[in-house]
Formats: structure tokens, sequence, C-alpha cells
């Protein structure tokens, strides 16, 4: 399993810091949507300079206008960029379409999205499906378990990959292993911890197949 770390509510400066302490134990670095929303693409180039060797996802949650997202998103040093599942399925498309253009790839937030839209979304076999407990879910409506119950059966064949996000601790992680999820996104737990170092030491030990104890 991979560790996508999110970084949300930082300064760009605070972002990268925050990064090479836990740079090891990550694999992917998320450059969250409220870092684009508040200082634009200039976070996705800072980010890209600043690790060019690790994956950059840029968390546009594209719901409209994506051949202009995408490819300013692109050419900013994403290698993966975010579509809504609930858009409209051009948007999701010409997202795809981009992403083969530049060879980046696509990671469709299926926050909200009707079984039906993920049905006819589950033949995009190179994109990354992303289960996800919004912020405003966990915070204000209480929801911020995961369970393996959480991951349908209907959800992809071992061809499909699956992330998970939000609200994810230790404690819920070893429930997205055994769920099967490939890639956990994984925000506060680390960004906030009080040693983001050793909170990401252990999520990558469990995560790349270790027994985590909690002593
Ligand atoms: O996508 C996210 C959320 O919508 C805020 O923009 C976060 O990346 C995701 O929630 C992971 O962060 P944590 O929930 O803090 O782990």
């Amino acid at each position: 399993m991979k560790i996508q770390l999110a970084l949300d509510r930082l300064t760009i400066s605070e972002a990268i810091r925050l990064t090479r302490l836990v740079e090891s134990d990550i694999d992917w670095i998320e450059v969250g949507t409220s870092l684009i929303k508040e200082f634009g693409m200039e976070s996705v180039r800072e980010m890209k300079k600043a690790f060019p060797h690790k994956t950059i996802l840029a968390d546009t949650k594209t719901m409209d206008n994506a051949k202009y997202e995408a490819e300013i998103s692109f050419t900013a040093g994403a290698d993966i960029i975010t579509v809504m599942g609930n858009a409209p399925k051009v948007t999701i498309e010409t997202c795809i379409e981009m992403a083969r253009t530049y060879q980046k790839r696509v990671m469709i937030d299926l926050l909200n999205t009707s079984s039906e839209q993920l049905k006819s979304l589950l033949t995009i076999e190179d994109a990354i499906f992303c289960l996800h407990i919004s912020k405003d879910e966990q915070e204000l409506s209480g929801k911020n378990e995961w369970k393996n119950s959480e991951i349908p059966a209907a959800y992809p064949t071992p061809s499909h990959t699956i992330a998970a996000a939000g609200g994810i601790t230790i404690d819920s992680l070893s429930q997205l292993l055994a769920g099967g999820i490939d890639i956990a996104i994984i925000g506060s737990a680390i960004t906030k911890a009080a040693n983001p170092s050793e909170a990401a030491r252990q999520f990558n030990q469990l995560a790349k197949g270790g027994v985590f104890i909690n002593e």
C-alpha cells in the first residue's frame, strides 16, 4: 500500500518543511485543494521543484472546465489530478484524455457519486478511484470511521487502483489494508501530529506490511 501525504491548510513553505520531515516514509505528495485555492498553481510548481522525484497529486477536485484545469495542473508539474466522480461524464472523460496526452494520471474522487455513475466509470481502467469521507462529514456529521463494509464488493476488480481519504488513523489503516485499498491518503494524522516524522513512520511501517504495536 502507498501512502499519499495530504497537505492542507498550510502555507507553501510550511508544506515543504513538513514534507521534508516525513519524505522517506511517504510515497506520493498531495497538494491539497486548500493550498491550490489559496496559492494557485504556484503551490504545485513549488512542491514539484522541492520534490522532483516524488509523484505530485494536485487535488483540483475538478467539476467543470476540465481541459483548462488539467492543462494548468500538468504544466505546473502535477503527475496526477483529481476530478469529481459526480461531475458530468464529459468533464471526467476530458480529464482522462488530457492525462493520456500528457502521460499523467487522474484520480476520480467518489464523494457523492451515484452507484450508477460509478458503474459507468469503472470502464476507465487507468483511473485511480478514491473513496472519500469529506471534511464536513468528519467534522460536522461525525462520520469518521472506516469499515470494511464501506469498501463495497462492487468496487473494482484487482485491475482497478483504489485509494481512500478522510480522517484515516493508524486503526483505520488496518481496516483499509484488509479491504484491499492500494493508496491511503493521510492528512491531519500526520500533519497535525505532535511528531509528524514518527507518525509517518508508523503509518508507513503498517502500510508496507509491518505490524505496528502501539506502546
Ligand atoms: O481531500 C481532502 C479533503 O477534502 C480536504 O481538502 C483531504 O486530502 C483528505 O481529507 C485527507 O486529509 P485528512 O482527512 O486530514 O486525513
